[in-house]
């Protein structure tokens, strides 16, 4: 056994040492025996603790792909590498113990608990019962399912997202470097999906696999994918790109047509909010005195100022209006608590801004106030995210 595979194997490493790999199509075709093209002469890398998304209309060959990366489907040519190892030379069930599965209809033993359905694999490698049952408990908790409460119960006494969790819980159970998941969310209904996608992402932040992610939602690719290969029949990939690059810069009709019309909105939740978006209205504090107050207006030449407590919290505001008498900050100041952390996406800030019915948002570093976004500094973020990108947006421009 060569060094890497001793590194990837579950049963003789410790849970959470699975490292991630790189997955590599070489010139990879499928032909069914009825002489249909599944898909046809991929190339495609697939980085190592990346989300990389498939995504494309029915039938392009998604699953195709999916499945001949682990081997239920034996490619017609090409290669398949696996951490540089090329997967037609592992013994099938070696290669899966290195690869988790999620599929939409989870597969999860409807006559075993959840404990037991999670623990399969960890059992399959030999792992003494207290390890498997320490490991298993320790995923339920890390995929939101309470072991006391979920362990003893059976599939069908879950809802379909808890199932959907315990069928990500059993994917990772053996810390596999890579996982393939297709279309594991598309059951459940679109709020529990936001759910789980996000509670998705921030495992993932912490596990780091590999994963590569069928759906033919792009909304669901552009919410998750660090990367995304938009596919047409035959398994053709017509782009494979960030989420931003492909949203602002499509690489022909069959993409822009794929991502929407409506890409210019779907990028705002993909392009974060920057220090250099920010505009630096004065800021008062609510002890300070009127006058003063008053003179910091003048000297910004502004209309109004943002209003922090003694503890540097967000406040309020306080317009020019309000700053005329006598009296501190604090009495004439109004409420106002739209803000946002940085690094949150422009869409976050919009959404706050609406939701609040708030004329600007404050952008803070943890408790630090950085700047406010206003709609004219976010529609000026938003056009530095699109900037000279779509090929059409810019001919318009120039026309
Ligand atoms: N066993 C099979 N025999 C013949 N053709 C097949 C077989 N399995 C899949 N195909 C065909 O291969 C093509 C790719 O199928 P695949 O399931 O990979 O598509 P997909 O992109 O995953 O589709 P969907 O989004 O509908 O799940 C399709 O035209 C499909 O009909």
């Amino acid at each position: 056994m060569d060094a890497t595979a001793q590194a990837a194997d579950p049963a003789t490493s410790p849970p959470g040492s699975g490292t991630a790999e790189e997955i590599v199509l070489e010139g990879v075709s499928k032909v069914y025996p009825d002489g249909t093209v599944g898909v046809a002469e991929l190339d495609l890398t697939f980085a190592a603790g990346e989300l990389s998304v498939l995504v494309g209309p029915s039938g392009c060959g998604k699953t195709t792909t999916m499945k001949m990366i682990n081997r239920i489907i034996e490619p017609t040519t090409g290669r398949i590498l696996l951490g540089g190892e090329d997967v037609t030379r592992v013994d099938p069930d070696r290669l899966r113990r290195r690869i988790g599965y999620v599929i939409q209809s989870i597969g999860l033993f409807p006559h075993q608990s959840v404990r037991t359905n999670v623990g399969t694999v960890p059992r399959l490698l030999g792992w003494d019962r207290h390890r498997v049952r320490a490991r298993v408990d320790e995923l339920l908790e890390t995929v939101g399912l309470d072991p006391k409460i979920f362990g003893d119960r059976y599939p069908a006494q879950l809802s379909g997202g808890q199932r959907q969790r315990a069928g990500v819980a059993r994917a990772l159970a053996a810390d596999p470097p890579v996982l393939l998941m297709d279309e594991p969310f598309s059951a459940v209904d679109p709020v529990v999906r936001e759910r789980l996608q996000s509670e998705f992402l921030r495992l993932q932040e912490s596990v780091r696999k590999t994963i590569v992610f069928v759906t033919h939602d792009i909304e669901e690719a552009v919410r998750i994918g660090d990367r995304i290969a938009v596919m047409s029949a035959g398994g053709h990939v017509e782009q494979y790109a960030t989420p931003a690059e492909l949203l602002g810069r499509p690489a022909n009709e069959f993409v822009a047509d794929f991502v929407g019309a409506d890409r210019g909105l779907k990028r705002l939740a993909v392009t974060d909010v920057d220090t250099a978006d920010l505009e630096h209205p004065p800021v008062v504090h609510v002890a300070d005195g009127l006058a003063d107050a008053r003179a910091a207006l003048q000297r910004h030449g502004a209309r109004w100022a943002v209003v922090l407590d003694d503890d540097e919290n967000l406040h309020g505001w306080l317009s020019a209006e309000r700053a005329a008498g006598a009296g501190t900050v604090g009495s004439a100041a109004r409420r106002m608590e739209a803000w946002v952390p940085v690094h949150s996406s422009l869409k976050t800030a919009f959404a706050t801004m609406l939701q609040l019915e708030a004329g600007w948002v404050a952008v803070l570093d943890g408790d630090r106030f950085l700047g406010v976004l206003t709609p004219e500094s976010l529609h000026a973020a938003l056009r530095r995210s699109v900037e000279g990108v779509a090929p059409e947006v810019a001919g318009a421009a120039q026309a």
